[in-house]
């Protein structure tokens, strides 16, 4: 093992959408990512068409209440701040479309490589929600203030040459070599050093109270995914005519 340990969400028929299953099989990289032999941890997920669509919506449009909601966004958004401050870094392999909560999941990692035919967008405000695993409190950390709020607020997607302008995308991944050539750049660096940086960057996370911003995140998506107009934008998608 070179010390790289890989997490694939596979789901595709749903396009790699969250449920609690794959909840657990992240919670289980985060426990198996400590061991001191792991330098560096891939995200990824099966298949070209989708990283991830975020939450199930099959699943979890049955909870109703705020309180119902919060349960679920509270233990997905502890596994992306224990993701986010991994002691290694975390690369999201983007393989296809990431929408919603599949872009919290990205932005929860340290870089994105996207491939160059992927659109990516914070959807959530179409379902008249925030995000609410603690990908907006991550992105407005990660990117210049108004290409943040932009991303945010359009609730749109965006191609990948896009996601480069905006610092969101790490690099645009065109062929298998590009893959390549970024994480040999990656193992050129003795892992001691990658090791060091993460520590500054969790160091500065925990001195600016980010776990703390990421809970009133949740707190704030679980007030909204109580409101008729998210259940209404749920049963608009699970009611839609068969493509
Ligand atoms: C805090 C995070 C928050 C949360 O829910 O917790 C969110 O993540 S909010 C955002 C939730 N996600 C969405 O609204 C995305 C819904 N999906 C789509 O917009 C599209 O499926 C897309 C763009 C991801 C891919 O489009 P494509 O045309 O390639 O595929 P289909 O739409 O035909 O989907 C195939 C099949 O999968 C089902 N599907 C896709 N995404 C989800 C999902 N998130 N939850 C449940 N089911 C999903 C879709 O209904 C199709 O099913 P089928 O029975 O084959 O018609």
């Amino acid at each position: 093992m070179d010390g790289i340990m890989t997490f694939t969400i596979n789901r595709p028929e749903i396009r790699n959408a969250i449920n609690n299953e794959v909840t657990a099989g992240l919670e289980e990289l985060v426990e198996k990512a400590k061991h001191p032999s792991v330098r560096m941890v891939i995200i990824t997920a099966t298949g070209k068409q989708a990283f991830c669509s975020g939450g199930d919506l099959s699943v979890f449009h049955t909870l109703r209440t705020e309180q119902e909601a919060y349960g679920m966004l509270k233990r997905v958004s502890d596994v992306l701040y224990s993701i986010k401050t991994l002691p290694v870094p975390v690369v999201a392999l983007v393989n296809g479309v990431a929408v919603g909560g599949g872009c919290e999941i990205a932005t929860a990692c340290d870089y994105r490589l996207v491939w160059d035919h992927v659109k990516c967008g914070f959807i959530q405000g179409t379902l008249a929600i925030t995000s609410g695993w603690g990908g907006g409190t991550y992105l407005l950390e990660t990117l210049q203030h108004d290409q943040a709020l932009k991303m945010l607020s359009e609730a749109k997607v965006y191609t990948a040459n896009e996601l480069k302008d905006f610092g969101w995308a790490t690099d645009i991944i065109q062929e298998e070599r590009d893959i390549e050539v970024f994480f040999e750049r990656m193992k050129n660096i003795h892992p001691d050093v990658h090791r060091a940086y993460k520590e500054m960057a969790i160091r500065k996370w925990k001195k600016t109270d980010l776990q703390e911003r990421v809970e009133q995140e949740v707190r704030r998506c679980a007030i909204l995914w109580e409101k008729d107009p998210h259940h209404e934008a749920v049963d608009r998608f699970l009611n839609k005519p068969k493509s």
